[in-house]
């Protein structure tokens, strides 16, 4: 055991009712929106291959020609409730939306800088009318804020010169202003999403950012902050010199999942996930592999059969209107979540052993489990193996609860449940109702 100053403050989950909530969202939706929307991945007329919110670094655009995107910032097709109303079709029960992106653009209307939407043609501020939508909708905010800004004149990749250092601390303090300004203007978000944390410069400041998360906390009492916030003493991220998890889930699931149940050390966590390969801001080239409905339909069974939440990510036009494939997307992923989310909302690890044909998934608070089938066996039979002393009272599928389905014991704790149809298609969920053995 390592004696830390600055490591993790708690061992174990949090057990408030605003954590054990969020637990159980299953299924989220994330929100890339800003300047890089306007070039959308393109640049003199030029497809550029890298991820288009990150077109003013990795495309070597100077500074003040990437700045100047402000003004052309007017999103006529801008619309909350219609990206709300998207959301909740799809069934997502929080949403993460870019306050302000690694490129420093401020979306609501910054006292501590004037690279805000107020100095856009725009001028009004976009985080209001957005909070507003998603809370009238029953979807919980969380607030991106990236700590990375390419705009900021005290920003710095490390500190090597008392120049740096001076400099540095400038924007500390710009840092803490502009969270206390997103806490006081947005009051019912649930939760900050940092990013932008891995520069030599901000993993130096375990003090400070230790000491800021400790005021967040106190200035919002249930604040939900991810580990991806903050370094210890020693550099360690996410996970502290103890191998403790910092903050509240671990943030480290970006466009990849869990394989197994180990890999999540028992902790909170979350997938964000991007429907192209890797391009989280919009980019007019839709290119490369788009990840399909029952894809993106299996990655949220698979967070959600080991303990986790699935958040996918749109990425709006620089109009502010959502693209038609995310919009299909979203409709076909509701669709499939308006039979089946039972097996997904307040949703746990079932603590049973994987199957070919899917995932587990358990009731919170309950006996109750779904199977989520995406691969029906020839056979039609579906391995189930249970704990010793538990045995099947019920099993049929969710879409269909009067029509029992058999459940053949094969052995002490394995049983075969019959399909009465296997004809491929879509993912379909299969409850059992365990009772005792007798
Ligand atoms: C949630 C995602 N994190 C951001 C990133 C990144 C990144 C990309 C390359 C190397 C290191 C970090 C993406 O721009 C997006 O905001």
């Amino acid at each position: 055991q390592i004696e830390l100053k600055h490591g993790s403050h708690r061992i174990g989950k949090r057990t408030d009712a605003v954590m054990q909530k969020w637990r159980g969202y299953g299924l989220g939706q994330f929100i890339h929106w800003g300047l890089y929307a306007i070039p959308g991945g393109e640049w003199n007329g030029k497809q550029y291959n890298g991820a288009a919110e990150w077109i003013r670094s990795w495309n070597g655009i100077p500074k003040s020609t990437y700045d100047s995107l402000i003004y052309k910032f007017n999103p006529v097709n801008f619309n909350a409730e219609e990206w709300a109303v998207t959301a909740k079709q799809m069934g997502a029960r929080y949403v993460t939306i870019t306050t302000k992106h690694h490129d420093g653009f401020c979306l609501w209307p910054s006292k501590y800088t004037r690279y805000t939407i107020a100095n856009s043609p725009w001028k009004k501020d976009i985080m209001k009318p957005l909070v507003d939508a998603y809370d009238k909708q029953g979807i919980d905010v969380i607030l991106y804020f990236s700590v990375m800004d390419w705009n900021h004149p005290g920003w710095r990749y490390d500190i090597k010169t008392k120049e740096d250092s001076i400099a540095f601390e400038g924007f500390k303090q710009f840092t803490r202003n502009q969270l206390l300004e997103l806490l006081t203007l947005y009051p019912t978000a649930k939760g900050l999403w940092f990013d932008g944390t891995w520069d030599k410069s901000w993993i130096k400041q375990a003090a400070f950012a230790d000491e800021l998360e400790t005021e967040m906390r106190k200035f919002r009492p249930g604040l939900i902050i991810g580990s991806r916030f903050r370094a210890d003493e020693n550099g360690k991220r996410h996970f502290d010199s103890n191998g403790v998890l910092m903050g509240d889930y671990e943030q480290g699931w970006e466009r990849k999942i869990p394989n197994k149940i180990e890999d999540v050390h028992g902790n909170d966590w979350d997938c964000v996930m991007t429907v192209p390969e890797n391009q989280w801001g919009y980019n007019k080239a839709w290119k490369g592999h788009i990840k399909t409905r029952n894809e993106l339909l299996e990655m949220t069974a698979k967070c959600v059969s080991l303990g986790g939440n699935f958040v996918l990510n749109f990425g709006p036009q620089g109009d502010g209107a959502i693209r038609k494939e995310e919009k299909q997307l979203a409709a076909q992923i509701g669709d499939w979540m308006k039979t089946n989310s039972e097996a997904i909302y307040n949703c746990e690890y079932a603590g049973l052993e994987k199957q070919d044909w899917g995932y587990f998934t358990k009731k919170t608070g309950s006996d109750k489990l779904y199977m989520i089938v995406f691969n029906v066996p020839v056979s039609g039979a579906l391995k189930v193996k249970l704990p010793a002393n538990t045995s099947i009272g019920k099993s049929y599928l969710l879409a269909q609860p009067a029509q029992l389905l058999n459940a053949e014991e094969i052995s002490g704790t394995e049983y075969f449940i019959h399909l009465k149809n296997t004809a491929a298609g879509n993912p379909f969920v299969v409850v059992l109702e365990p009772t005792a053995k007798k």
